[in-house]
Formats: C-alpha cells, structure tokens, sequence
C-alpha cells in the first residue's frame, strides 16, 4: 500500500508544503526552515537556519504543540475519536501497549484513510498528513541479497536477520489479530485486492525505527519536525530537544552554539551508539565516526557441553557478549558467558520440578543457591574460591569467539562490486566491516593482556 500510495502520488507530499502544514496545526518557528543542503542531499531533508543564528539569547527554534506528538498516550486519545483504530488497538492486544505497536498501527490506519479506494475507515487526524512527508529510508531491512551479503563477518548480518524474522512473526501475528474485523478483511486482507502486505510494516517500522526519540516525561515518541532534524555527535550537535513546562515539544539551540545563516542545525541520536546500530536504525554513518564503538557478539554454548539443553532451558540472558571502548581500551560484558564456563564438576546442578498445572520445568542451581535468574550468576561465581579460573574460561571463550569473527571478516575480505549493488549500502558495509575488524582484533590483544598474570577482570 505504501509503496503504491508513494507512486500514485496519494501518500508522498514535498518538503515545501511541510512548514504550512505544521503551522496549520500549531507549531511554530523561529528563522528556521526544511528542505535539503546543496551538496548533502544524501541526508535528506534538515533543518536550517535563515539567517545567522546565536546559542546565547534566542528562543526555542520550533514549538511543537503537544497533541501533534505521535505518542503511546496521544494515539489512544485519537482512537477515542476514531473507532475503527480503537478496533484494532483492541484487537492486537498487548502490542498496542507498547509505544511501537501503538505507533505503527497508528501509521498503517493514517496510510489507509488516505488511499483513495478506501471508504469511512477512520476519522482524518492532524496527524494524517504527517506520514506523507516521511521519506523511505533505506535501512538494511530493504537491502538486497546481494547488498546483506557484503555484511557477512559483520555483526549486523545476524541483526538483520533477526529483526527481517521478527517483523515477519509480528506481522503474521497482527494480521490474525485483524481479519476478523470486517473493514480490515476487506481493505486489508482480502485475497484478490487487499492493500497490506509485508512490505508496509516494514516500512512503517523504519518510520518509527529512524525517527523515534525518547521525551522527557513522554517516553519514545515521533515528534513532527523535531524529527527533521540530522543527527551530528559531539561538539557537532547544535539543538537540544525537550519539553517545555506545557508539555509542548520544543529544539533549543545549544547555548555554545552560533549557526550562520543557511547552517545545518543537528540534534545528537545518541552518541554512545555503535556503528552497527547506527547503520542498522539510522541507515547512515557520520562521517567522523573512526571506530565500530560497541558490538554485541552472539556466542553458542557448545554442543559437546553435556548440560547444554538445560544450560539454554534455563537461560534468562541474551545469549553473547557486547564488546565496547573504554577509554584507550575495549571491555566487554555479559551475563551468559558465565553459564556457558562452567559445569557440572563446579557446582551447577538441574533439576526437574512439577509446576501447579502439571507442566515439567527446569530449575537450576549454582551450589546451595536457586538460579532463577542467569544475571545472579556471576555474583555468586566472584564469591567463590575458583574465581580466577572462572574469568580464565571465559577470557577463552570470549578469545575464540572474537577469533572465528575475525576470521569470518578475513573470509568476505573486500569483494568485487556487481552493478546491481547500491552505492549507499557498498560503502557502509565496507566502512563496517573496517571497523568491525579493527575493534576486534584490538578486543583480541586487550584480552590476551588480562590471560597475563596476575588477572583478568571486565569491569
Ligand atoms: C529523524 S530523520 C531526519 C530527517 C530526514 N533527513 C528526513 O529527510 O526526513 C533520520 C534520517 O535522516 C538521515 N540522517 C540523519 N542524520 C544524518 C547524517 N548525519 N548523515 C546522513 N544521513 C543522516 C538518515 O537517513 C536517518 O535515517
């Protein structure tokens, strides 16, 4: 439907007739406007300053007014309003709890009041518009086979993964919720003309995905035209955004800040965010970013390991270990190497209980302590006598996983480019790998430094 809607022209309006729709419904702004920046239209759209503009006595650059904010709260005051989106909020269940399912149902039923061969499904919205001005980003969900190959030995290939498999059980999940309500049934779901498919709720996750930011005393939220805003870290970042004391959403210019006239004004999304992230939510990577900073790299508890079904049955973690700077250094942390290190001879023991209902479960224990939950396992392994030896397992473990990534790296080396490659997912994925290498084989010598006596010790 969206893609449809982008080229029939029903869902897709330019940047130009953006400010008058916003002021229309209340925001206002202070000699700033949207639109490309000659020579980075790569970016997109940002905002940018009309004239020379001083951090030190200026007013908020935009006011948002708060019920133009794409919120968990303000979606079920609209669906107050509208009962065919209280319809399927209702029908979804627990995900229209959380801020994103709320959101990207939200969107879906906006995109459907728009296409013109749908009738009285639902109330227009200030908010109906908004999705006509957000542009489709290409993140790694919409790379091709091709493109995702180039990411191999990276750890943003199993995300990808991961995320392509999880969207998919989510949509399946979000049809059989709806199919049953007889507009969904038939502007959605019917065999021959129904207007959803797989491809729209991958797109309006990479709405909310890019887009989302987290306000104070709203929770993650989209906020129209605050989310116009590039991304720059740093000392780069010009604007902060918050709330002002009505609730309203408001982009400050930092007080360090001068922006000359027709100057790029940035918002950071988060500086401590890794490359892979970055890539993975934003589509882009700063230019300035030198290091993959932060990756989480997934590890398996070995099929030899005689505990190995009950180790995972009993499992509250995500099974890996994130890798990250610190300082001059890398560190790492993770609750699940500890289960992977040690064993029966230690002190680890099963044990199947009867539940209420009949049902058979594991229940593990670390000595004479349950071990409900695998983040207390660590505590209890640093009060024990074998302490050190634990922390040796696990450097190991952590050295041969960090090696097979590395080679896997080695492996992809720098592939020949085919034609159909695009030329945004070739260098990112070839920034990446770069980066990915030089974190890990430095995480490698770090680590070998803490096997040296006297010990190890991830902080
Ligand atoms: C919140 S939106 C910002 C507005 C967006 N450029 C637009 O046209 O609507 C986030 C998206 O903007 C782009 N972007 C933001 N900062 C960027 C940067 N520093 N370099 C390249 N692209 C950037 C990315 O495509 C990202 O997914």
């Amino acid at each position: 439907m969206i893609k449809r809607g982008r080229a029939e022209g029903w869902l897709k309006r330019p940047v130009d007739a953006f400010p008058t729709w916003a002021e229309f419904h209340g925001a206002t702004f202070n000699n700033i406007r949207f639109g490309p920046i000659p020579g980075l239209e790569h970016r997109g759209s940002t905002v940018i300053a009309n004239r020379d503009i001083s951090g030190k006595a200026e007013e908020p650059l935009m006011t948002v007014p708060k019920d133009l904010i794409v919120s968990k709260q303000n979606i079920e005051l609209f669906a107050k309003a509208d009962h065919r989106l209280r319809e399927v909020l209702d029908a979804i269940g627990e995900f229209a709890q959380t801020t994103r399912g709320a959101v990207l149902t939200f969107l879906l039923v906006q995109a459907t009041i728009c296409c013109p061969a749908t009738k009285d499904v639902g109330n227009l919205s200030p908010l109906t518009e908004y999705i006509k001005f957000l542009p489709d980003e290409l993140l790694p969900t919409f790379w091709t086979e091709e493109e995702l190959a180039l990411l191999t030995g990276s750890t943003l290939r199993p995300a990808v993964r991961a995320k392509l498999n999880s969207l998919l059980r989510e949509f399946e999940i979000f049809r059989a919720a709806t199919e049953e309500i007889a507009w969904c049934a038939k502007y959605w779901w019917d065999e021959d003309n129904g207007l959803l498919e797989f491809d729209d709720w991958m797109r309006v996750d990479a709405m909310y995905r890019s887009r989302a930011l987290e306000f104070p005393g709203v929770g993650d939220c989209m906020v129209p035209c605050i989310d116009m805003a590039n991304h720059a870290s740093g000392e780069a970042t010009s604007a902060l955004y918050e709330t002002d004391d009505d609730g309203n959403a408001v982009l400050i210019l930092r007080d360090c800040k001068d922006i000359p006239k027709d100057g790029e004004i940035t918002i950071t999304y988060g500086d401590d965010k890794g490359a892979t992230e970055n890539i993975f939510s934003y589509g882009f990577l700063e230019e300035s970013v030198a290091s993959a900073r932060a990756m989480f790299l997934d590890l398996e508890i070995p099929d030899d390991d005689p505990l190995s079904p009950a180790k995972k049955a009993v499992c509250t973690v995500a099974p890996g270990f994130r890798l990250y700077e610190k300082g001059d250094k890398t560190s790492w942390e993770s609750d699940f190497v500890w289960l992977v290190a040690i064993n029966e001879e230690d002190g680890l023991d099963f044990k199947l209980r009867q539940t209420v209902d009949g049902q058979r479960e594991v229940q593990a224990f670390w000595k004479e302590h349950e071990l409900d939950d695998t983040t207390r396992l660590r505590s209890y392994l640093e009060a024990d006598t074998l302490w050190d030896v634990y922390q040796l397992r696990v450097v190991f473990l952590l050295q041969g996983r960090i090696d097979a990534q590395l080679h896997r790296l080695q492996e992809t080396g720098n592939p020949e480019r085919v034609a159909s490659v695009r030329d945004g997912p070739w260098r990112l994925a070839e920034r990446l790998r770069g980066l990915e290498f030089t974190m890990l084989d430095k995480a490698r010598s770090d680590l070998e430094d803490q096997v040296s006596p006297p010990h190890v010790a991830p902080s």
